[in-house]
């Protein structure tokens, strides 16, 4: 089949090397010219582990090819997908502007039947205002279907390839068979593709991300609890996640939920139950909760070091939001280091791939440092701000000689108290107990 996936960032790019995979033929358009070229040149512009082998494979095979001119890119298409971005507006809410601009020049220019596909997250209704988007201008028949994307980054092709589901909101017979055949290898591996009404299926979508945010930050609270009381929050996972109606995962305390999903969406979600006039108290909650966790390690270094951080070196291993990504945006590690600069502390930096994109930040305003061991070179302490596995198993005796002292904040809780308690080490963690390094 002919598909055109129309943006191609994290989503796109996903959507249609994974789509090619599976025999069909992708074109992507961007308006980002600099960005198209490079696809044609074959060259990746994000870093997804597994997804450059399947893309160069398909350039290969002739099924995968680029363009920015919307017109030659959805030619003989029979699916448009629309995997553009849907950035927070000044208000909080989604901001449509991208998708609303590409409905409305695709109108004029469909030739067939047709249909859209809203793989962006977006709000309940949309997908009704791009069909109306649309139709202003068009002259042959086409339907709008909601197909939410609930992809990971670092782990985004297996998601693809094997999602637990799929969603597809639509209320057309004829949509639902193109839709049906698309996804049939998908299926075939055993996923269920769950049809609805696009209302349910954009809902579904924001209710994913917005409960997976609460299980974090409520596990982030239960954390603090366990600080004050004297418990062990890895414990208390373990206790609950073996409950097979809590699950196990998504329950890892830290500091806070970060990237370019969980924050915006539940913030999207508070802003659509407002517009409704509907005080959703606990997104409004989930949202300062987790505000707070991300500096709260800078609280408990400024209580050890007698309330200032002035004059101090700091390392901090991590920048990306999570591991196996090079994205930064909304990472806790990017506020910490504004808040110790504000502070009056040095800090030098590690991450294994997201050094480039903090570069364009903060400049010569912090050091980079060539490896793991040369953050901490001479720092007073270490900060971990992203569980990359190369941090999970340091050489410690290296790691000490070369701190100026044997402290560590750990947001990531990486290490074993016990261990840490043994080897010397000063060690705040998150929702454990503090070792004292004496
Ligand atoms: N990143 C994720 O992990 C993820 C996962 C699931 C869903 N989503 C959702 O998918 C959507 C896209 O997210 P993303 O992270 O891929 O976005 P992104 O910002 O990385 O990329 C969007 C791309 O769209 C292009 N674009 C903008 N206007 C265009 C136009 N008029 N024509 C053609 N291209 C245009 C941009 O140049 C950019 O390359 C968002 O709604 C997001 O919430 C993201
Ligand atoms: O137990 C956990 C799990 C995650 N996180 C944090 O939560 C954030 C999001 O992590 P993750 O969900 O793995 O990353 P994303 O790539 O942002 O994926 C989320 O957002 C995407 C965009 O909507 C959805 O498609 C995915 O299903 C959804 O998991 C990160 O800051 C993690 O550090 C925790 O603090 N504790």
């Amino acid at each position: 089949m002919k598909i055109a996936v129309v943006g191609t960032g994290y989503v796109g790019l996903v959507t249609g090397t994974c789509f090619a995979e599976t025999g069909n033929h992708v074109t992507c358009v961007d308006i980002d010219e600099k960005k198209v070229e490079k696809l044609k040149n074959q060259i990746m512009p994000i870093y997804e582990p597994g997804l450059d082998v399947l893309f160069e494979r398909n350039i290969k095979q002739g099924r995968l090819d680029f363009t920015t001119n919307l017109k030659e890119g959805i030619k003989d298409a029979k699916i448009i997908f629309l995997a553009l971005p849907t950035p927070p507006g000044e208000d909080g809410s989604a901001d449509l502007k991208y998708i609303l601009k590409v409905a409305s020049d695709l109108g004029p220019i469909l030739s067939e039947y047709t249909v859209i596909v809203d793989k962006s997250t977006v709000p309940v209704g949309t997908a009704d205002k791009v069909h109306a988007q649309i139709a202003k201008n068009a002259k042959v028949p086409f339907d709008v279907v909601s197909n939410p994307e609930f992809l990971r980054e670092g782990v985004a092709v297996d998601d693809f390839m094997k999602p637990d589901r799929v969603v597809i909101g639509t209320s057309s017979d004829k949509a639902r068979k193109v839709m049906d055949q698309l996804y049939a290898p998908f299926v075939r591996q055993g996923n269920p593709v769950i049809f609805m009404d696009e209302k349910s299926a954009e809902l579904t979508k924001y209710a994913a991300n917005s409960f997976l945010a609460t299980k974090i930050t409520f596990m982030n609270e239960i954390a603090n609890m366990c600080e004050l009381l004297g418990a062990d929050v890895d414990m208390v996972r373990k206790g609950i996640g073996t409950d097979t109606r809590i699950g196990k995962r998504f329950l890892f305390a830290g500091i806070g939920y970060g990237g370019s999903c969980f924050p915006k969406d539940v913030q999207a979600l508070a802003k659509s139950a407002q517009e409704v006039k509907y005080d959703f108290k606990l997104l409004t909650s989930v949202m300062d909760v987790n505000q707070e966790q991300k500096t709260k390690l800078i609280h408990r270094a400024k209580a050890f070091y007698n309330g200032s951080l002035k004059g101090k070196t700091f390392g901090i291993w991590g920048l990306a939001f999570k591991p196996y990504t090079d994205d930064i945006r909304e990472a806790p590690a990017l506020e910490n280091i504004k808040e110790l600069l504000a502070l009056g502390a040095k800090v030098k930096v590690y991450d294994p791939e997201a050094m480039e994109n903090v570069k364009e930040l903060f400049g010569n305003t912090i050091e980079f440092c060539s490896d793991e061991y040369a953050a901490v070179d001479g720092a007073d302490a270490l900060f971990i701000m992203t569980e990359w596995p190369v941090f999970r198993t340091p050489e410690f005796d290296k790691l000490q000689s070369l701190l100026r002292s044997k402290v560590i904040f750990d947001g990531r809780n990486l290490y074993d108290t016990q261990a840490m308690e043994d080897l010397g080490f000063t060690y705040f963690s998150i929702g454990r107990k503090d070792v004292d390094g004496k």
